[in-house]
């Protein structure tokens, strides 16, 4: 396989031999492909040649001509990012999507000097995300498989050569630290074990509340740590509630993203005149169903039972052209000129995107007081890249 340059964090112009490019049919069909000039990229109304895309800038659509009907189809290449990832990676397990990452990582003021331990890793999903943003990534994942798959794809991908360190392991038995006997991706220098000191924590594991009490060896001891865990249901936050109390993490708080589409509408604005020829069209049309019966009943008995001899009913007074804005005719075009309109905002009635319940909490562990550090903040000549 081949071994990439982090598309992931290192942005580039142009498509080239080698490059994992995301290659968008539609919406909510996104396709991983590594670019290959001996290759073409199958869809169902047709195929793409990979030298096709060599050269052209990353966001080209591609057209060709499709099977038959001789009408186009085109594709859009598109450079890898997290988000993109998220939408098109091989699932593993249940995966974090970005209206949950992307609140998590900024409610644990996560930046380029974060270092973050996650556990589980699953599909990658979150992994990518934090990948680009913090200073280093130690991810756990004790199913072998996915451990397996998981590396191979953070090595394709080119995230170990960066900042992601994945072990093997199930953290709520044998904790965080990472030593050399381990089976892990970390490369070891002079120590034969790696310094963690975690600044933020991700836990989405079935029982978050037995991994806590192994996060304090491995947090920073000077700065206020951020954990999250990400459980789906309430009672798995109460036991994870009452683990982060026990073992002294404060400002504990439980968040639930909810993403609602905010669609901008216009509404029929309708008159007491408009209710008023409503009522009389229900009774014009009810006293027309009544005389109707009544013929039927009536070319029934007289054995004159065929329908052409029924009367068709006499076409609505409201005109169909007309639209009669309560009752039945003619569908009107929203904004058509002809009517009155206000403008309204209309929310989706179900929420789809329960996932899981967030739940944050902080931790300083060392409260004592360091007083060059105080004195260079007061002097202004503190590294404030800490
Ligand atoms: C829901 S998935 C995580 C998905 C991931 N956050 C993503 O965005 O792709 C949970 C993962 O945690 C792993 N897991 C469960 N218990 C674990 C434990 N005690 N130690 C390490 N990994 C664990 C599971 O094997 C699974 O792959």
């Amino acid at each position: 396989m081949t071994s990439y340059q982090s598309q992931f964090t290192d942005y580039k112009d142009l498509i080239q031999e080698g490059d994992l490019a995301l290659i968008w049919i539609s919406r909510g069909n996104i396709k991983a492909v590594t670019i290959d000039a001996k290759e073409t990229f199958n869809t169902r109304y047709g195929s793409f040649s990979h030298t096709d895309m060599i050269g052209k800038p990353y966001g080209s659509q591609i057209a060709i001509r499709t099977r038959g009907t001789g009408r186009f189809a085109f594709i859009h290449v598109l450079q890898p990012t997290p988000e993109l990832w998220t939408l098109s990676l091989p699932h593993r397990t249940q995966i974090v999507y970005t209206p949950d990452s992307s609140y998590i990582m900024q409610r644990m003021n996560c930046g380029p000097h974060t270092r973050v331990i996650e556990a589980g890793t699953g599909s990658g999903s979150f992994s990518h995300a934090f990948a680009r943003t913090v200073e280093k990534l130690f991810t756990y994942e004790f199913h072998p498989v996915r451990y397996e798959q998981a590396m191979q794809e953070f090595k394709d991908h080119g995230l170990l050569n960066e900042n992601v360190t994945i072990t093997h392991r199930d953290v709520c038995e044998d904790g965080f630290t990472i030593k050399e006997s381990d089976e892990t991706s970390a490369i070891f220098e002079s120590k034969n074990e790696i310094d963690l000191d975690a600044t933020a924590v991700f836990l989405d594991l079935p029982a978050p509340w037995d991994a806590i009490h192994h996060l304090d060896k491995v947090i920073a001891q000077d700065q206020q740590v951020g954990v999250c865990c990400f459980s789906p249901c309430i009672e798995q936050v109460d036991k994870t509630i009452e683990s982060l109390e026990n073992n002294g993490w404060t400002n504990i708080e439980m968040v639930e993203i909810q993403g609602r589409q905010y669609e901008s509408r216009r509404q029929m604005v309708r008159s007491m005149e408009d209710a008023m020829e409503r009522c009389r069209d229900i009774k014009r049309r009810k006293k027309e169903g009544i005389e109707q019966k009544r013929l039927r009943i009536e070319a029934e008995s007289n054995g004159e039972i065929n329908a052409s001899s029924v009367p068709t009913p006499r076409e609505p007074f409201t005109e169909k052209s007309k639209f009669n804005p309560f009752g039945k005719g003619t569908r009107v075009k929203e904004g058509d000129p002809d009517f009155k309109w206000k403008q309204v905002t209309k929310i989706e009635s179900e929420i789809k995107s329960h996932t899981s319940y967030l739940t944050f909490a902080t931790k300083l562990s060392s409260r004592t007081r360091n007083d060059t550090i105080v004195q260079q903040c007061l002097n202004g000549t503190s590294d404030t890249s800490k």
